[in-house]
């Protein structure tokens, strides 16, 4: 054979795990993308396809999920330690296991109340501004992209239409997360009117959105957006118009039945982070009387 084979590994990709705990009301999270690749006696699945040495992918994946389920996430270094062990003792064939994790951190959202379950992802958020000057009026659309926020609990979503096409199953305490797309105008238009402090008006909008996020008991990811709008509106006057374009990140489940462990009570529970596709919702929430002229699509911005 004029070749040979190299280096080679296998294994799936980016497992989004997120693990909520629940002490009461307070609520802990474990966000993690974890990487799996072994190593091992794999020349004939190469040369030949024969698979009797290979694990599948998938059942990686689903090793990940039920290690979380049921040894828990003590640390990233302790849940690689854990599964590396785990492939390379279990199976014969495999002599290395690489595990790489990325994790992210999140911050609780201070809110009014006991609860404690909402959070921001870690890492700053883009601010974002536009300024228009046309010789006698300003124009300015200020906001921000990529403020990552998540509830672990008060969020319900049932009594929707059912068609044909209808699978979807009613839920009574989910997950609800998104990354904060939003862009606000300002009420200040000419020179004549005092200009607004700008950075406080930034720290003032973001938490008022935090806030009525976290507070919000949410029946849909339409109706919190409409509170965190009308939050800020009540509570930031120099803003008239709030546009959001909310992508809803979809947290399911993991079904762990097949392996003998429980996953349906919220305590404990182990999600799959669904990146797409995901519902987008997009809305604008203005001041009583005032026009609506942010444009529709937040990229034209
Ligand atoms: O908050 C939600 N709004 C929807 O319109 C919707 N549609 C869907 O499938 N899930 C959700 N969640």
């Amino acid at each position: 054979m004029p070749t040979i084979l190299g280096q080679n590994q296998y294994g799936k990709a980016e497992n989004r795990v997120v693990k909520i705990t629940r002490d009461g009301a307070t609520h802990h999270i474990k966000d993690l993308n974890v990487s799996v690749a072994l190593s091992g006696d794999m020349d004939d699945v190469h040369y030949n396809g024969s698979n009797a040495n290979v694990l599948p992918t998938d059942t990686t994946k689903n090793t990940v999920y039920a290690f979380a389920k049921e040894h828990g996430i003590e640390s990233a270094e302790q849940f690689g330690v854990h599964l590396a062990r785990h492939f390379v003792t279990s199976q014969e064939p495999i002599h290395r296991a690489r595990i790489r994790i990325e994790e992210y951190a999140w911050e609780r959202i201070e809110a009014s109340g006991e609860a404690r379950h909402s959070f921001v992802r870690k890492g700053q958020e883009t601010r974002l501004t536009q300024v228009t000057y046309d010789g006698a009026h300003w124009e300015v659309v200020s906001g921000l992209k990529d403020l990552t926020v998540m509830n672990s609990t008060d969020s319900e979503f049932w009594g929707y239409v059912k068609d044909r096409y209808t699978t979807l199953k009613e839920a009574y305490d989910r997950i609800l997360a998104t990354s904060v797309s939003a862009r606000w105008r300002f009420n200040w238009t000419d020179d004549a009117q005092e200009m607004p402090d700008w950075d406080a008006s930034y720290a003032r909008v973001k938490q008022h959105m935090l806030r009525a996020f976290a507070e919000t008991y949410s029946l849909s990811l339409q109706q919190t957006l409409y509170q965190m709008g009308s939050r800020v509106i009540e509570e930031c006057a120099e803003v008239d118009e709030i546009r959001f374009s909310l992508p809803n990140s979809h947290h399911f489940l993991v079904d762990l039945e097949p392996f003998g462990l429980k996953n349906d009570t919220p305590d404990g529970a182990v999600y799959f982070a669904s990146d797409r596709p995901y519902g987008l919702i997009e809305a604008t929430v203005l001041r009583d009387g005032c026009e609506a002229r942010i444009p529709v699509d937040l990229t034209n911005l």
